[in-house]
């Protein structure tokens, strides 16, 4: 079979010293477009490391002096990323999964079969593609630390730091985990009050009796148990900015109180003859439409309006064109850098299924889900199986559902005595399939979660129809 897979920017070094099979992986490899150079040894190896860029390392496991392995070990220790394939002799598996703990990319097995280098050199290629897309993550089009590039989230970025120069209150609206706290931090940061204190609190988390005192203090017997007079949120976010995250969940009570200090920009202690000036910057956070609050009558339309003048709304992570990508690997680059690991690559359906999943929970679902993986990636790979399995579970249920659609359609359009057997069922589908790639037949196998010799084997078997 010729392969058509784009040649190799730089050459394959091959590390083999049995000549007859160096001479073999070289014209095969050259065949396919690609460069190689050969060397009989590792110490050759190194030495053409030294002073030539290479695309990856094929090498034999056993050679004379150093071990392909000790090859291995020595550039990872060095801090290469190059892209390593090891050469073991069939039915060494353990040397395999060994190569694979110290930083091998894949593994061949001997007697070589041909069909078995190509795939490894494509897929060893897809990761290195994948690394380099890492470490370029660098981080363009972010606020303050909040990730996003795409024109929602900079148009976002452009009226919070427009909003954050004045010192009116400020409502952020937008679903649960899309980052509110992150970006009420942000808008302090950007301010001039920014030397002065960021206060959080979640408004659902205060027990209603204790609010009034937890938010203005209270002087010294206002209540019993208050044996000392104590600063509030208010006191102590003085000079600075107050976050009220789930403001819609304040009582009534304390709602007509903010407004008097928003107002007035004075607050009452509990237990206080007289009101006390602040100077204070309120952001305010809920995920609740506080417009069907008011109408439920939960919350005070003269706070609303005063709070909603200057309103952001953080969209959900689906409708951030462009976002997730970046997300992800800088996602990737924090909780590895936290953990100390060094990560340099992804498992291609590993990438597929976090970019295909709609993340209800948004940012928090996906930072989740990419530190659980992390946690979990052995050998400097994320593999598939660590991530959660809602988001490997979407990916396959998306596959099914189209192959059930297809299969619909022609039932559908059949006679019950003439509805495909499955056999053609399945032809169709990957027709189907192959059409909608524009005839990739790489892309098809991942999609139908075949090889791509089955794929092959499939297509030479003929037409839906035909015997
Ligand atoms: N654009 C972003 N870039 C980087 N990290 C983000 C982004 N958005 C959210 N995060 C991260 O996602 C997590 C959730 O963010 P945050 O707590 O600000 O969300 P929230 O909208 O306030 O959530 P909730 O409504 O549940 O209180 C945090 O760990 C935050 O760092």
């Amino acid at each position: 079979m010729t392969r058509k897979d784009p040649a190799l920017p730089c050459p394959i070094l091959i590390v083999e010293d049995d000549p007859a099979i160096l001479e073999l992986l070289e014209e095969e490899l050259q065949e396919a477009g690609h460069d190689t150079l050969g060397v009989g040894s590792a110490e050759e190896a190194i030495a053409t490391l030294s002073h030539s860029e290479v695309a990856m390392v094929i090498s034999d496991v056993r050679l004379p002096g150093m071990s392909g392995m000790q090859l291995l070990e020595q550039l990872r220790a060095e801090g290469s990323t190059v892209g390593f394939i090891v050469i073991t002799a069939f039915g060494t598996i353990d040397q395999a999964v060994e190569a694979l703990k110290i930083g091998a990319d894949d593994f061949l097995t001997k007697p070589l079969d041909l069909e078995n280098v190509h795939e490894a050199v494509y897929r060893v290629r897809e990761h290195r593609r994948l690394a380099a897309r890492f470490q370029q993550a660098s981080p363009p089009g972010h606020f303050h630390g909040i990730i996003g590039e795409s024109e929602a989230m900079q148009s976002l970025f452009h009226d919070a730091a427009r909003l954050a120069r004045s010192d009116a209150p400020i409502l952020v609206l937008g679903e649960s985990g899309t980052g509110k706290e992150l970006l009420a931090r942000a808008i302090h940061a950007e301010s001039p009050r920014a030397e002065g204190p960021f206060v959080a609190i979640n408004c659902a988390s205060i027990p209603a009796e204790l609010m009034e005192s937890e938010f203005f203090g209270h002087v010294k017997g206002a209540f019993t148990g208050a044996s000392d007079a104590r600063d509030g949120l208010f006191q102590s976010a003085r000079g600075g900015s107050l976050f009220l995250d789930e403001i819609g969940e304040m009582s009534p009570g304390l709602q007509a109180k903010l407004l008097r200090a928003l107002q007035e920009k004075t607050v009452r202690p509990v237990g206080a003859e007289r009101e006390e000036p602040v100077d204070v910057r309120i952001i305010a956070a809920t995920h609740r439409d506080l417009e069907q609050e008011i109408e439920a009558g939960n919350f005070r339309s003269d706070l609303f309006y005063r709070l909603e003048t200057f309103s952001l709304r953080i969209p959900p992570l689906r409708e951030r064109e462009g976002d997730l990508e970046r997300l992800v690997t800088a996602l990737i680059d924090k909780h590895a850098g936290a953990q100390e690991k060094r990560l340099a690559r992804i498992e291609p359906a590993a990438l597929q299924a976090l970019l295909a999943y709609p993340y209800p929970g948004n940012v928090r679902e996906l930072e989740n889900a990419i530190m659980r993986a992390v946690t979990l990636a052995e050998a400097g790979e994320i593999r598939h199986a660590d991530l959660p399995e809602r988001i490997r579970g979407h990916a396959a249920e998306r596959r099914r559902d189209t192959g059930e659609a297809l299969a619909g359609q022609l039932v559908a359009s059949a006679p019950a005595q003439a509805w495909p057997s499955l056999e053609d069922v399945e032809k169709r589908y990957i027709r189907k399939v192959l059409e909608a790639t524009g005839g990739n037949k790489r892309r098809t196998a991942d999609i139908l979660g075949i090889a791509r010799r089955t794929l092959y084997r499939r297509l030479e078997e003929g037409e839906p129809g035909e015997p």
